[in-house]
């Protein structure tokens, strides 16, 4: 056991799993959440699920953690940060799971006690839902959780997170949080502005009454519904914090988008049918690696 005393900063979807996970796995012995509303902290102690639960001030529970994970809001990351750094404990490793890394990084550059090791993380594992209940153990099993410890950064406190979140079933890779975003913008954050945007032009259709859209919700719209149903604040946050990696992919989507837009309008069939054989091949590659 790497950790012996965990406090988890915002015990919502991704905190509260992570108390489920580093129970149900032994990853550590003392579980302390503390989150600002007073309904996440009774839906906490309801659950069980934390050896103690605070709402507001979480000081006592820093000074005994040697792991504290932020899993506030990503715009809350910062300051919830700076707030907790003079109670902390000598040693001990801070990390998050904020959707986007170079804002945080760059937030807090310069500004952290010598005595603490900071690593940031994202487990890149979720669902569309919110709040304590919505969690599970199982959440990061098998997911990819990414760490992105800047320059210099003590090699034990890497090792020993890296241990942590294997720990609980994640796979784990050490990135650069530049690249994080980049990947990120094309893999999560681009399909989910795609998500709001179709489902959104969907009910703006002045033909197509809203109880039509959710009667014939059978096929790929369904799917897009489910991404569309995410947390709007947390989106919101992403999109800010990620500006330029996603402006950087919107643009390449809307040429995309445009090439293929071209190809209908000129019946280029060879052209469709060469981009849709693409697409499938990745879809299988990702179930095939869900296999393994
Ligand atoms: N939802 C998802 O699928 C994923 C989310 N993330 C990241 O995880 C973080 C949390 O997301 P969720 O768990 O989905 O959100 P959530 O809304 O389910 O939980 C956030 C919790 O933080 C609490 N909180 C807000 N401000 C706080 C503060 N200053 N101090 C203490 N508690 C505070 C809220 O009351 C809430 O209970 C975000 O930064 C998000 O980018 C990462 C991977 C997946
Ligand atoms: O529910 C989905 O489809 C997700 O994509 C979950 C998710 C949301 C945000 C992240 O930073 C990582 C994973």
């Amino acid at each position: 056991m790497r950790f012996e005393t965990l406090l988890i900063v915002g015990g919502g979807l991704i905190g509260s799993s992570i108390a489920r996970a580093a129970r149900a796995k032994d990853q550590c012995k003392t579980i302390y959440i503390a989150d600002t509303s007073e309904a996440a902290c009774k839906s906490i102690t309801e659950l069980g699920i934390a050896d103690g639960v605070a709402d507001g001030h979480a000081d006592h529970f820093a000074a005994q953690a040697d792991l504290v994970i932020l899993c506030t809001p990503s715009a809350r990351l910062a300051t919830t940060a700076m707030n907790l750094m003079p109670s902390l404990k000598a040693g001990a490793v801070l990390t998050d799971v904020g959707s986007v890394k170079g804002h945080l990084v760059q937030a807090l550059a310069g500004r952290l006690r010598k005595d603490i090791h900071f690593v940031p993380g994202h487990p890149i594992a979720g669902t569309e839902n919110s709040g304590p209940e919505a969690g599970f153990a199982e959440l990061f099993e098998k997911r990819w959780c990414v760490l992105t410890p800047p320059k210099g950064t003590n090699e034990t406190a890497v090792a020993d997170l890296i241990a942590f979140w294997k720990g609980l079933g994640s796979l784990v890779e050490v990135m650069d949080p530049s690249r994080h975003d980049m990947v990120m913008a094309t893999t999560s954050h681009l399909p989910h502005l795609i998500a709001y945007t179709l489902v959104g032009t969907a009910i703006d259709m002045e033909t197509v009454t809203n109880k039509e859209v959710v009667k014939f919700s059978a096929g790929g719209f369904r799917d897009f519904t489910r991404i569309a149903a995410s947390d709007p604040v947390m989106w919101r946050d992403v999109f800010l914090t990620n500006k330029t990696a996603t402006l950087e992919m919107v643009d390449r989507f809307i040429e995309d988008l445009t090439a293929l837009k071209r190809a209908i309008r000129w019946d280029d069939g060879d052209m469709l049918l060469d981009n849709f054989a693409k697409t499938r091949d990745i879809r299988r590659r990702i179930l095939d690696a869900d296999k393994d």
